[in-house]
């Protein structure tokens, strides 16, 4: 692999003063045990500012979702730290991150809202109930539960529906409302618009630039560049388990520095840069595998 040097990957600013809601540092990750043992992901580090979107994009198998999860602590990392909220929840058990997730600090939206919504708990039943857990008033938290139902453009209508009676745009509308109840610092949001159609995903991004504005911290993973492009202040380059770059959006879509990002800028019929032709990109796989 050409190992340009990967920018950004020490904790920005922001995590140097300690007001990161997010500070990955040096985080490797194993699956497998012994001669299956693979690494998935190596040295990562990435802070997430207060109020910050942050685009982690890579191809199918690059480690974004291992990211997640790691962060989210549903996979443990073989090295590194996670600090979440000032939180180092790099040696918490279950019951500590079972606590963690009750005060909703972090909430995640997945790519199948199936995923992130019980399949029997109605759309009102599914936004109150991480409300109910905090102690929040049943009257109180479904009050709570309409405010953000509108703010995902859904009408109130679809409350005492079932996420299977709800089409697949609607759906992760509700998984975004239902992750913005407890109005999180951070939400991990995992493909969240990889599986909508274009009318859907431009609605899902329209929202997620509105939450950035509102101030809710973003990490937005995505294998397609286009998307990320115009919510993320700052995007992250994942190749094979590694971050090889780091920067502000603007800069990685316009002067990327890496041979993979060039390629995957190339590859993006959606960007506004001008797309690099089919030699073009076959001299940068041929660099990427030199
Ligand atoms: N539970 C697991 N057990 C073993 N290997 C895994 C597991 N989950 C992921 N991997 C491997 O780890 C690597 C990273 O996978 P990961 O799902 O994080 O990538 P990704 O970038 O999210 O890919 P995709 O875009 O296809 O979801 C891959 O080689 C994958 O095969």
């Amino acid at each position: 692999m050409t190992t340009e040097h990967a920018q950004g990957q020490r904790p920005a600013d922001a995590a140097a003063d300690g007001r990161a809601v997010l500070e990955v540092t040096g985080l490797d990750v194993h699956y497998g045990s012994r001669r299956q043992r693979r690494r998935a992901l190596h040295d990562v580090s990435l802070s997430v500012a207060p109020g910050e979107t942050v685009g982690i994009i890579g191809e199918t198998g690059s480690g974004k979702s291992t990211f997640a999860r790691t962060v989210l602590g549903l996979v443990r990392a073989s090295a590194g730290r996670i600090v979440i909220g000032g939180e180092d929840v790099g040696a918490y058990g279950g019951r500590q991150w079972r606590r963690l997730r009750r005060r909703g600090i972090v909430q995640y939206v997945f790519q199948d809202p199936l995923r992130s919504l019980d399949p029997d708990l109605t759309v009102e039943e599914s936004l109150i109930e991480p409300l109910l857990i905090q102690g929040v008033a049943r009257q109180e938290a479904t009050a709570r539960a309409r405010t953000f139902l509108a703010r995902v453009q859904l009408s109130e209508e679809l409350l005492d529906r079932l996420p299977g009676e709800l089409s697949g745009g609607q759906r992760q509308r509700v998984a975004v409302a239902r992750a913005l109840v407890t109005e999180p610092k951070l939400i991990i949001l995992d493909e969240p618009v990889s599986a909508l159609d274009s009318a859907n995903r431009v609605q899902i991004l329209q929202i997620l630039k509105d939450l950035r504005a509102a101030g809710v911290a973003l990490v937005f993973i995505s294998h397609d560049l286009g998307s990320v492009a115009g919510v993320a202040d700052r995007i992250a380059v994942l190749y094979q388990g590694e971050l090889v770059e780091v920067g502000a959006a603007r800069e990685v879509i316009t002067a990327p520095r890496h041979v993979y990002t060039r390629l995957l800028v190339g590859s993006a019929p959606t960007l506004r840069t001008a797309s690099a032709d089919r030699a073009e990109r076959d001299r940068l796989r041929a660099l990427l595998h030199a």
